[in-house]
């Protein structure tokens, strides 16, 4: 285990940690989200010449000042008392993005009024002008994208969760932005009959791009395009949806193939070291999120410990592209990665 992980979970309830850091059914796809990256080896460039490095990133209409964005993760309140508020302080510190989850347990409003430039995660409820006015909610705080969710037709099944009967947050934890008008808070639904329609639908309800994430099949990635979408992120959710899926990063090629170019292509799963940034834009990604290190650096020191993991990965990332003999992420091209 890292070391952040490992503070971590020092300092958390241990059934708060196992629900951050787990996955679906053995963990298998969670492991191996991780070890993808430990089975592949850089090979260097060198006498480059100058040109230092610029990590300066174009994504659907933000620019960003390295290719990373804050994965959604539900609950940051589960890993300090401030929450999203303080993970926005610690990602705007940063000069980063943050995908702000539909689950946070901190109003989008809130979150966005840190000054941090926001995603909005959305899980697209049954009831869609419940999800319409959810979506007018995110537009109006600031986001700048939105993020369809579409892995998740039902709940994974976490094996560490139901050892320790963990179905409910603690009192005085909610889903802010799941309340009604009257300010009752709904349940979740992931809606088991989502289908591709609800990208057009979305698309009618508002201006802001959309991405969708959980992708992972080559098809499917087609069929995204098609259906107009400005952004594709390959992920399994982090291991803990369909325990036994593919790792993202053994995905990515087929779906940076599908896409061709046509939009901007995301990875998260796995990301720990600026040397996993470096080889999943080489494979194909434009720019890759993180989860889970986020919330280690939330819960060890709130916005600080935010703004560390995330400039401690920027800065891994720029000091490897050094030794690759890359200026810019384009410079990053599948030759210099291997599989021994
Ligand atoms: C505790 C936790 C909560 C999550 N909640 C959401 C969520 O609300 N919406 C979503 O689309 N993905 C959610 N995810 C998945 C992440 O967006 C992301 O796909 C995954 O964490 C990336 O893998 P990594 O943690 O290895 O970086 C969650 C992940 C974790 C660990
Ligand atoms: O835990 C998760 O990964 C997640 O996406 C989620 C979904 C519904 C409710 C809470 C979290």
């Amino acid at each position: 285990m890292r070391e952040a992980e490992r503070g971590a979970r020092a300092v958390l309830d241990p059934v708060h940690f196992d629900y951050l850091a787990g996955g679906a059914g053995e963990e298998r796809t969670l492991t191996d989200n991780e070890e993808a990256f430990a089975r592949r080896r850089v090979v260097p460039r060198v006498l480059r010449g100058p040109g230092g490095t610029d990590l300066t990133t174009d994504l659907c209409g933000v620019r960003l000042a390295a290719p990373v964005v804050v994965a959604p993760t539900a609950f940051h309140r589960l890993a300090h008392p401030d929450g999203e508020a303080a993970t926005a302080r610690g990602v705007r510190a940063a000069g980063g993005l943050l995908t702000v989850s539909t689950m946070s347990t901190v109003a989008v409003e809130d979150v966005a009024a840190t000054g941090a430039t926001t995603w909005f995660q959305l899980y697209v409820q049954p009831d869609r002008a419940f999800t319409a006015a959810l979506v007018a909610r995110a537009e109006a705080a600031g986001c700048r994208a939105l993020v369809l969710t579409v892995d998740s037709p039902v709940r994974g099944r976490h094996a560490r969760d139901a050892r320790h009967g963990f179905t409910d947050l603690p009192a005085g934890l909610v889903c802010e932005n799941l309340r009604d008008a009257d300010g009752r808070v709904r349940d979740l639904v992931v809606d088991p009959d989502l289908g591709w329609d609800a990208v057009a639908w979305l698309r009618a309800t508002t201006t802001l791009p959309v991405l969708v994430k959980g992708v992972l099949h080559p098809a499917d990635a087609r069929l995204a395009v098609e259906h107009g979408v400005d952004g594709v992120v390959v992920s399994n959710h982090g291991g803990r949806q369909l325990d036994g899926a593919v790792s993202s990063l053994d995905a990515l090629p087929g779906v940076v193939a599908a896409v061709d170019g046509r939009v901007p292509v995301l990875l998260d799963g796995g990301v720990r070291r600026g040397v996993d940034v470096l080889v999943a834009l080489a494979t194909g990604a434009d720019a890759v999120m993180v989860g889970r290190p986020v919330l280690w650096g939330l819960a060890q020191g709130g916005a600080d410990g935010v703004r560390s993991v995330l400039t401690e990965l920027v800065d891994e990332l720029a000091h490897a592209m050094a030794l690759v003999g890359a200026h810019r992420p384009r410079d990053l091209t599948p030759d210099l990665v291997t599989v021994p």
